[in-house]
């Protein structure tokens, strides 16, 4: 059994990569990252190696290398670090499982396998309760991406009685925008003390309607303060000031996402948020056009999302 554990509340980041000009991954920045989260966003959980963090994209040794980086670095300052071990071959992901219970790892997070894929429930079940098997005292958590992974076995149906399966069951990441799934997940497991966390950072105020207990995102690297003002107004039942967040978030992802949104502009706007260089991306993405960061530059001005900006220009559509 686990031992029990606090409860992952609130908002996880999901920790970019950082790269150099030359593809390698940039160990020497992640300290600052830490801080960078900590002290500027309020933000103290992080979710590693997953989307966002071209885990699928990095070999083997290094998402060991990057968890490790995260563990050290974030000790005393965060208060999870959970680890995306989800990987094609059961054998890597047992290994990067067991890798993160080495290193002290608060958590392990799992996708469904995306190319030969489970076609059923009890498949991926049985998937993934032979990588939680290798971390027994971890926490585990299912992340259900069916976008990304064609997977798209619904949610409710793979939780249920998915801790009779496995034990170390504690969570869901739910990166999906089918709240009836996502609500029924909350509501067939509510005597469960599980973790209910919301991925589309766009609709969060939704999912916290319905239940959430936290949330894993991108954009909680640079508008995590911004998205915990709308959890306290929500916390405090100010529902009119939580929808002002809300849509004032809403306005920054859809002006990027018509632009094209995707990890490679994640990289760009952390880039220019935080001033720490987070590189490009690695092939099959491609860098995030000077267009795009010209114009995602001009937005976060104008929303009054950039903290050292120059208040000359003004905030023109600034909300409070
Ligand atoms: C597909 C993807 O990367 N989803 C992220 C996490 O689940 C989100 O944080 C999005 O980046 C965000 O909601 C903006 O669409
Ligand atoms: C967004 C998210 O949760 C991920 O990058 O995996």
């Amino acid at each position: 059994m686990a031992s029990p554990k606090k409860k992952l509340q609130g908002l996880v980041a999901a920790t970019i990569t950082p790269m150099t000009e030359h593809g390698e991954i940039n160990f020497s920045v992640i300290g600052q990252y830490v801080d960078y989260l900590v002290k500027e966003q309020g933000v103290k959980n992080i979710f590693v190696n997953g989307t966002t963090g071209e885990g699928l994209s990095l070999s083997i040794s290094e998402r060991r290398r990057v968890a490790e980086e995260w563990v050290t670095k974030g000790r005393n300052k965060l208060d999870q670090v959970v680890i995306h071990v989800g990987a094609l071959s059961l054998k890597e992901s047992q290994e990067l499982a067991q890798h993160a219970a080495e290193i002290g790892a608060d958590g392990i997070a799992v996708i469904a396998p995306f190319f030969l894929k489970p076609w059923n429930k009890d498949v991926l079940i049985n998937f993934l309760k032979e990588v939680a098997a290798a971390a027994p005292a971890l926490p585990f958590y299912y992340y259900h991406i069916p976008a990304l992974t064609g997977v798209k076995i619904r949610a409710e149906e793979v939780l249920d009685g998915i801790q009779e399966k496995i034990p170390t069951f504690q969570g869901l990441k739910f990166s999906d925008t089918d709240l009836l799934d996502f609500a029924q997940c909350v509501d067939q497991n509510r005597q469960r003390q599980f973790a209910f966390l919301f991925g589309v950072d766009e609709q969060l105020l939704s999912a916290l309607v319905m239940g959430a207990t936290g949330a894993v995102g991108s954009t909680y690297n640079y508008l995590g303060k911004k998205t915990n003002q709308m959890l306290e107004a929500f916390e405090r039942k100010d529902f009119s000031s939580a929808l002002n967040h809300q849509f004032c978030i809403q306005r920054f992802i859809n002006f990027v996402v018509k632009l094209g949104f995707g990890v490679s502009q994640t990289k760009a706007i952390m880039t220019l948020v935080s001033g720490i260089p987070m590189g490009p991306p690695r092939l099959p993405l491609q860098k995030a056009s000077r267009e795009f960061t010209d114009n995602a530059e001009a937005k976060l001005r104008s929303l009054d999302f950039l903290s050292f900006n120059d208040l000359k220009d003004g905030n023109l559509e600034a909300c409070s």
